[in-house]
């Protein structure tokens, strides 16, 4: 048929010229190298002078990914409106709490044809709104999308391969279509390795989701518990994302694709994880103030235990594994008693022949492993 087989433009006449990453943290600083790599021309704003500087002085970011040495030629800046200037395209990189009032101050510094998209993995408290919703309140008519999947920040900016997906509002119309495919020609590089998907909701619901999952995976490994209870947790949990991305309007295939499964894997299985780090902490009986001794860092899944949950309650959906993860992180139940009431759960549709509170071997494991009421 006539017209199906049309030519895509090469990828380089496709490629955004111009991009902003607007963060300049372990991630924001990570996409600004790999853009610079590719050959685009990057300015990158920072919160921190000090960090500015050294990006674009020295090439490296000693703040959030210590001993890496970045592309050369990051224009790194603090000035917010120097950094979006003439952007053909931005990339929104700082946590996800922060996402509404960034996109509030991006959105009319740049062309209403620049597209946003952003890198954070949450869901927003009250709203329950995805990264991109909120985005596309703050900037009506904006093509907004996103970039997820298995990617460690310090990997990436030391250049080890890893593939994204890049997702956008209504990849089917042209304007998202074209959006997507055009940052995708601009990021790739023999290391960094793009899809697209059109599944916008489906992307952002497994980024949310998974780190919640890992900060369990973390928790009982801290405990001691081995390995099959990690494969179990990930396993159930991404039964969870399954359900709440569909009853979302996402799609499965989304689920078992990079930013499903592949981040998921990723996280719940990794020191380098910083959700599966503190959940290993708490695991091993530390509390959140020993975990953070002061210093923010960004542990997404710790408020998204609770965003989830409530748009899984709003939706009537079951999520046991986010469930067990809220009731320890924001309401304080003993991580033995959070995981032995996990455990010892009826499984839906399941007869069962034994009282699994008192019975289940697994229930006086985790009592007497955690001493009680103590963690
Ligand atoms: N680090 C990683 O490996 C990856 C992180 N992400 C996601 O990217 C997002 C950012 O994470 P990271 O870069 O790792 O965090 P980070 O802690 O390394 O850096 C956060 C950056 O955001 C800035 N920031 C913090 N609060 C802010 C606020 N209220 N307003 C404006 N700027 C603010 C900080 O100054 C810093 O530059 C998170 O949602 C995270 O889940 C996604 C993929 C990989
Ligand atoms: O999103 C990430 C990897 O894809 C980073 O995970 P953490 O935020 O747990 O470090």
């Amino acid at each position: 048929m006539q017209g199906t087989n049309q030519a895509q433009p090469p990828a380089e006449e496709l490629a955004y010229r111009r991009i902003c990453v607007v963060g300049g943290g372990a991630w924001g600083t990570a996409l600004a190298s790999v853009a610079r790599h590719a050959g685009r021309d990057v300015s990158l704003w920072c919160r921190s002078a000090e960090v500015a500087e050294a990006i674009r002085d020295r090439a490296e970011n000693p703040r959030y990914l210590k001993g890496i040495k970045l592309a050369s030629g990051i224009k790194a800046t603090t000035d917010m409106a120097q950094a979006l200037h003439e952007a053909e395209a931005v990339l929104l990189i700082t946590p996800s709490h922060s996402i509404r009032e960034m996109t509030r101050a991006i959105a009319p510094l740049t062309s209403p044809h620049c597209p946003i998209f952003t890198g954070a993995k949450g869901i927003e408290a009250d709203s329950g709104l995805l990264m991109t919703g909120i985005m596309a309140e703050e900037a009506p008519g904006r093509v907004i999308g996103a970039i997820s999947g298995p990617t460690f920040a310090v990997e990436t900016a030391a250049d080890q391969p890893t593939a994204v997906t890049i997702a956008c509002t209504s990849r089917a119309t042209q304007p998202g279509s074209m959006a997507a495919a055009r940052l995708a020609a601009a990021l790739t590089t023999y290391s960094f390795r793009p899809y697209i998907s059109d599944d916008l909701t489906g992307v952002e619901i497994g980024g949310a989701m998974k780190n919640v999952i890992a900060i369990a995976c973390g928790m009982l490994h801290g405990a001691g518990y081995g390995e099959n209870l990690r494969a179990a947790l990930i396993t159930r949990g991404l039964s969870e994302i399954k359900e709440l991305a569909v009853t979302m309007g996402g799609s499965r295939e989304t689920v078992t694709g990079l930013s499903g499964i592949g981040d998921l894997m990723l996280t719940c299985s990794s020191p380098k994880s910083r959700n599966f780090s503190y959940g290993t902490q708490r695991g091993q009986g530390l509390s959140d103030a020993e975990v953070f001794e002061g210093r923010p860092v960004v542990v997404e899944g710790r408020t998204n235990a609770v965003t989830v949950t409530d748009l899984a309650r709003k939706k009537g959906l079951h999520m046991p594994v986010c469930e067990m993860v809220r009731s320890i992180v924001a309401d304080g139940a003993p991580i033995g008693e959070a995981f032995a009431n996990y455990w010892s759960a009826p499984i839906e549709g399941e007869p069962r022949a034994l009282d699994f509170k008192i019975a289940h071997p697994a229930t006086s494991a985790a009592h007497s492993r955690f001493g009680g009421s103590k963690t």
